[in-house]
């Protein structure tokens, strides 16, 4: 009986692992093909995840669009993707475009020079994002308008320069790189968490009203990401922290977020969290038990307080 049944087992379990693995395949063949001569949008491209969604969309075959403040870097980077090739995929020298996310007046000339560079766009990633620590009793509105300008108001003014090009053309998927920020609020993060809940909102408001042009929306949200988030946050009074915090340094590799930001465009994933399992399962605790969330915060709020006075 024993040998019968291991005998029927491993070529079941085999056949298993084959079937699994050929349905993997031809998912990343699919994700792949999906991006393949896509026109693809990215903020933020000078550093962190923006910069690896970069250089995994170029490998895939994306024609890439490289915005943030930094020319220079945007320069070097563009270089960098246009030298390296991938053997199995025609790979395309990126344009750059260079302007300020808070700036309202620099928005409508940016979105009109991404739309030179190839006539159309497929893809905007709204990535650029700056975080934020501080007090909200010490934090100056300059502080709170600053934040909301490049994680809000600056990506959503973006977002609506190049709708009307993708409604024309009934094509088209946005992105909005939110965080895990955007579903819980943290002590000490309000600017932060405030902008990333409106982001939220409005890229599901935006969801609902495109579905009809069948343009894609597709809200990210991580945790807790290796880049420089922390070392370029901005303070209370509106100085630049500057250092790596730990549950950066500990963040997932920016690679792997990135590989899963072209998996969750692929799969057109309409909100994707991208976390460990704490703060996964945190998101359902202050759904269905809010008021421990809020007392867990409160105690967190003291406890940081206190290692901050010791
Ligand atoms: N790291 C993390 O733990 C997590 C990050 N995220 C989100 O990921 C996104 C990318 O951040 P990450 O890569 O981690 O951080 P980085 O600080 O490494 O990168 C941020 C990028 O945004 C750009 N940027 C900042 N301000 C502006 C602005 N005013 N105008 C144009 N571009 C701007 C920066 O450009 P410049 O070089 O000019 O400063 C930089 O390219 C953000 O939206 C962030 O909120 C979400 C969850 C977790
Ligand atoms: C049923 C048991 C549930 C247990 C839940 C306990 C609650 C634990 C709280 C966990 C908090 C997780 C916070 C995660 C925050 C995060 O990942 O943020 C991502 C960012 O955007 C990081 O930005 P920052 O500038 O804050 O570094």
């Amino acid at each position: 009986m024993d040998f019968i049944t291991s005998t029927a087992i491993l070529p079941l379990l085999l056949g298993c692992v084959g079937l699994f693995s050929l349905f993997k395949l031809l998912q990343w063949l699919r994700m792949r093909a999906y991006v393949r001569n896509a026109v693809v949008v990215i903020t933020g491209a000078t550093s962190g995840l923006g910069r690896e969604c970069a250089r995994v969309f170029h490998a895939a075959g994306a024609r890439l669009v490289l915005c943030g403040r930094n020319a220079e870097a945007l320069e070097e980077l563009s270089q960098e993707l246009a030298a390296s090739r991938t053997p199995e995929v025609q790979t395309h020298k990126p344009y750059t475009v260079t302007f300020d996310l808070a700036d309202p007046g620099a928005i409508a000339g940016a979105a009109s020079k991404i739309l030179q560079c190839f006539g159309h766009v497929d893809v905007l990633i709204n990535n650029a994002g700056i975080s934020y620590r501080g007090a909200i009793v010490d934090t100056s509105p300059d502080v709170d308008k600053r934040v909301m300008e490049t994680n809000y108001f600056g990506p959503v003014a973006l977002t609506k320069a190049l709708l009307p090009a993708m409604i024309r053309r009934r094509q088209g998927h946005v992105v909005a790189i939110s965080s895990i920020q955007g579903k819980i609020s943290l002590p000490f993060r309000s600017a932060y968490a405030a902008s990333k809940h409106a982001t939220q909102a409005f890229f599901d408001c935006l969801r609902a009203e495109v579905e009809q042009h069948d343009i894609e929306v597709t809200v990210i949200s991580p945790g807790y990401i290796h880049t420089n988030l922390s070392l370029n946050a901005v303070t209370a009074d509106g100085s630049k922290y500057g250092v790596m915090d730990e549950t950066t340094a500990q963040g997932r590799s920016p690679v792997q977020v990135a590989q899963d930001v072209l998996a969750a465009l692929g799969k057109k994933k309409k909100d994707v969290v991208l976390a460990d399992l704490m703060p996964s399962l945190a998101v359902y605790l202050r759904t269905l038990a809010p008021g421990l969330f809020f007392r867990l915060m409160a105690s967190r709020a003291r406890k940081e307080r206190k290692s901050k006075h010791s």
